[in-house]
């Protein structure tokens, strides 16, 4: 079986793993399947139920990645309902292929979005067993690790599986099954140990749903004891690792076993051609202390400890201003120190025309005479007949904008009248802000290089491939030695190298320094 985690197809498959995406963080893995397999009495089939409503799986199949596909209308009324004697149960009936799964009417509400799995998204969905290794943290390990397709991956403990799933897709480079590796390509490999016998069993049959079993081997393990070795701890298959990840609580407990030469003189499981990266997941630093400290007993090198503090940042355009009144997420606030004044005049005059009219009615009721001595004075005054055009003449424009925003009995709520040709998308500021419910737990990360096995002949054939004292022609020139050759010339190198011990330890008898 092929895993939609590694060359995904372009619609889903029945018996392969879909993520139902209800919310931006809200996933729901499964397996979609044709028929029950749990025989919960649904007459369309196999139902996922959410909070969004039901999704028979018939309307899940077959569905380009990435659709977003409506909630259905779902036969519940016969489920647990107990069959009359000598009757059925419909979901034997179903399974026995008498009934045809009923065709599903789609609900009024209710969607979701049918994601291709990746391993970002299966850590967002897994049934958490244990605290998880999150995307931001594994994408740097493995590039830390120069994990690459072809490499060999130690992992312990596998927990919940979410790195084990993003080591694989790092790692891959063919399947076995279909393409086995040749000298020139190896195909990659995640070695993964857990102690714990249930989340072991629970990891190797995920591994299984989702096509990766000839990547993932899964080794139930107590590594602080009975080290990395594939099958038996002793005697079995070295993975020939080259790059190691350890989430364990005790990380230098299993140092001893990540080791050239173990001393319980069984293979090594690291791979003896190449540098060995390595990295520790630690919650404390007392902790990343002990680690270090094995380390530095156990040869390792380029020791360094990394925090990864994540942040997700939340871009968004924020739209300010009173004219934004209807718009989603709007911010109703004056924009501008324009804006407030011309809201805050407005306000003031609608405030004074109230209490114009209060005081009016009460003055009316209280002193008609006043009034009418009132209008006498305005008379002779000559106020009363005063010209409009003439107030115009002297109106400022700040008086014209002031004007235009006055309430009045057609537009109580008066807005500027711009015309905006900007798209609603570009509307308003660029802001951003980090999120800070990130889903993540602390993570002191030690790394480190154990280098390449290196004996007297690694050297000599390093030092007859790039002479130090030739020129580049003279070594480009060189003729290439066969083994044999090279092996004569690094014991006569040996040889060579011991001659002057002898030399000075027979030194005193020539000399005769001791019989003086
Ligand atoms: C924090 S979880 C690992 C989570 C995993 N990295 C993930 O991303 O899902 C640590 C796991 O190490 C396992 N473990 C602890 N001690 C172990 C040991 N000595 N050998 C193997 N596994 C061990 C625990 O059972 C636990 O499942």
């Amino acid at each position: 079986m092929q895993s939609p985690f590694l060359t995904p197809s372009l619609q889903s498959r029945p018996d392969s793993l879909a993520l139902l995406q209800l919310r931006r963080d809200d996933i729901i893995p499964t397996i979609l399947r044709t028929h029950d397999d749990e025989q919960l009495g649904y007459d369309e089939g196999k139902v996922t139920n959410t909070r969004y409503g039901s999704f028979p799986h018939s309307t899940l199949l077959n569905q380009p990645w990435g659709s977003q596909l409506a909630a259905s209308k779902v036969d519940t009324g016969s489920r647990g309902r107990r069959p009359a004697k000598g009757q059925k149960r419909k979901a034997d009936e179903l399974e026995e292929g008498q009934l045809s799964p009923k065709a599903p009417v789609q609900a009024s509400s209710g969607f979701l979005h049918l994601i291709c799995p990746t391993p970002e998204s299966w850590t967002a969905s897994l049934p958490h067993r244990t605290q998880v290794v999150y995307a931001p943290d594994y994408s740097y390990i493995l590039e830390r690790l120069r994990v690459r397709p072809g490499s060999t991956i130690i992992e312990a403990g596998s927990g919940s599986g979410s790195f084990t799933h993003a080591a694989a897709r790092a790692v891959f480079n063919g399947y076995p099954a279909y393409e086995p590796a040749t000298k020139r390509r190896r195909l990659g490999k995640v070695c993964s140990f857990e102690f714990h016998q249930q989340r072991a069993g629970k990891v190797t049959e995920e591994i299984k749903q989702h096509g990766l079993d000839g990547i993932v081997q899964v080794t139930h393990r107590d590594v602080y004891n009975d080290g990395f070795l594939l099958g038996d701890p002793t005697t079995g298959a070295s993975p020939k690792a080259n790059a190691v990840f350890l989430d364990l609580p005790a990380p230098w407990l299993a140092l001893k076993h990540l080791v050239r030469k173990p001393s319980s003189g069984s293979e090594s499981p690291l791979d003896p051609l190449s540098p060995i990266h390595i990295c520790t997941f630690s919650p404390c630093l007392e902790q990343v202390q002990r680690t270090i400290s094995a380390m530095r007993q156990l040869g390792w090198l380029m020791i360094s400890m990394v925090e990864v503090q994540h942040r997700r940042i939340e871009v968004k355009r924020e739209i300010t201003g009173l004219d934004a009144e209807g718009i989603r997420g709007a911010v109703i606030f004056p924009k501008s120190v324009d804006e407030a004044i011309t809201k805050a005049r407005v306000v003031e005059e609608r405030a004074r025309a109230f209490h114009d009219r209060f005081r009016d009615e009460n003055y009316k009721k209280s002193a008609p005479i006043a009034k009418e001595q009132e209008e006498q004075e305005d008379k002779e005054k000559g106020t009363t007949d005063k010209n409009p055009q003439q107030d115009n003449d002297t109106e400022t424009p700040a008086d014209a904008a002031l004007a235009k925003s006055r309430p009045s009995p057609q537009n109580p709520n008066p807005k500027p009248n711009r015309k905006n040709t900007t798209p609603p998308h570009k509307l308003g500021r660029l802001v951003h802000r980090s999120e800070l419910d990130l889903k993540t737990h602390t993570s002191y990360l030690v790394f480190a290089v154990l280098p390449r096995d290196w004996s007297e002949e690694d050297e000599l054939k390093c030092q007859q491939a790039w002479p130090s004292n030739s020129t580049e022609t003279a070594s480009q020139n060189a003729k290439p030695k066969s083994k044999t050759q090279m092996k004569r010339e690094a014991k006569a190198q040996r040889d060579k190298n011991k001659q002057p011990e002898k030399e000075e330890k027979s030194a005193p008898e020539q000399t005769g320094i001791d019989e003086a």
